[in-house]
C-alpha cells in the first residue's frame, strides 16, 4: 500500500491558557503527495502556524496523528526524528538568514550541520542557488539582497538538504505582490521538478490560485 508523503489524521492541538483552553487546530485531516503544493489559507489566528508546526514534528498533537510516509511522527524514536529533520525543510516568513554570512554560506549551514564533505557542500550550494535563480549572488550578504532574493536564499537553504517535504509559513508575507507571485511560482516549479510535497500557508488570495489544492481553516477547523 502506498502512503501519502505527509498526512494529518483528525489532528487537534489545544493550549491551556489562564482564560481556559484554546483549541488552535480542531480535527484536521489532510494529505499531500510528492510533487504537490497544498496551500493552507485562513485569517490571522485561524491555526495555520500551529498546523504547520504539527506537520513539521516541532509540536505534538493533543489528539490525532501526523504521518510521514505512513509513519506516525509522534511515535518516532530519537534516530527517526533526526532522520525526519533532514527530510522536512522549513521556510520562515522572516527569512531567518544570518546577517554576517554570505548567501552561499547561509545555504551551506544545513550541510555543515549534516557534516557533508567540503567539496560536496560547494557543489550542492551552487546547485541550490542556481535552482532559485541566484547563481550570481552567492557572495552577497542578506543586507545586499532584495526581499525576494532573501526569501529565495531561504528556499535554497531549505532545499539544499534535499528534503522530501517542504513547509513554508507565509513565505511571501513580507514581499510585494509581484515578488510574492514569483516566489510562489518558484515553489510550485520546485515541488514538481523535485517531487517535494509542499505545504504553504498564506492569506493572500492571489497566491491561493497557484496551489494544486487548497485547505481553508476557520478557527482551527477545515471549512469551505
Ligand atoms: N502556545 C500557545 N498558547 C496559547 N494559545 C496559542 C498558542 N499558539 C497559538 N495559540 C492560539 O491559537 C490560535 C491559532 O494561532 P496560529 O498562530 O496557529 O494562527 P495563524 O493562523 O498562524 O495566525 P497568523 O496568520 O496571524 O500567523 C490563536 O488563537 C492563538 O492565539
Amino acid at each position: 500500500m502506498t502512503h501519502p508523503r505527509l498526512a494529518a489524521h483528525a489532528v487537534t492541538r489545544s493550549f491551556p491558557t489562564p482564560a481556559g483552553e484554546v483549541t488552535a487546530v480542531a480535527g484536521v485531516d489532510l494529505e499531500v503527495a510528492a510533487g504537490e503544493l497544498l496551500v493552507v489559507r485562513g485569517r490571522s489566528g485561524s491555526g495555520k502556524t500551529t498546523l504547520l508546526n504539527l506537520l513539521a514534528g516541532l509540536d505534538r498533537p493533543t489528539s490525532g496523528s501526523v504521518t510521514l510516509d505512513g509513519v506516525d511522527v509522534a511515535g518516532m524514536d530519537a534516530a527517526q526524528r533526526r532522520a525526519m529533520r533532514h527530510r522536512v525543510g522549513y521556510v520562515l516568513q522572516s527569512f531567518g538568514l544570518v546577517d554576517v554570512l554570505s548567501a552561499a554560506e547561509n545555504v551551506e549551514v544545513p550541510l555543515r550541520l549534516q557534516r557533508v564533505a567540503a567539496g560536496e557542500r560547494t557543489r550542492r550550494v551552487a546547485a541550490a542557488l542556481e535552482a532559485v535563480g541566484l547563481g550570481a549572488h552567492g557572495h552577497q550578504r542578506p543586507a545586499e539582497l532584495s526581499g525576494g532574493q532573501r526569501q529565495r536564499v531561504g528556499i535554497a537553504r531549505a532545499l539544499v538538504a534535499e528534503p522530501t517535504v517542504l513547509l513554508a509559513d507565509e513565505p511571501t508575507g513580507q514581499l510585494d505582490s509581484g515578488t510574492a507571485a514569483t516566489v510562489m511560482d518558484l515553489l510550485h516549479a520546485l515541488a514538481r521538478e523535485r517531487s517535494v510535497a509542499m505545504v504553504v500557508t498564506t492569506h493572500d488570495p492571489v497566491l491561493v490560485a497557484r496551489a494544486d489544492r487548497v485547505l481553508t481553516l476557520h478557527d482551527g477547523r477545515v471549512g469551505a
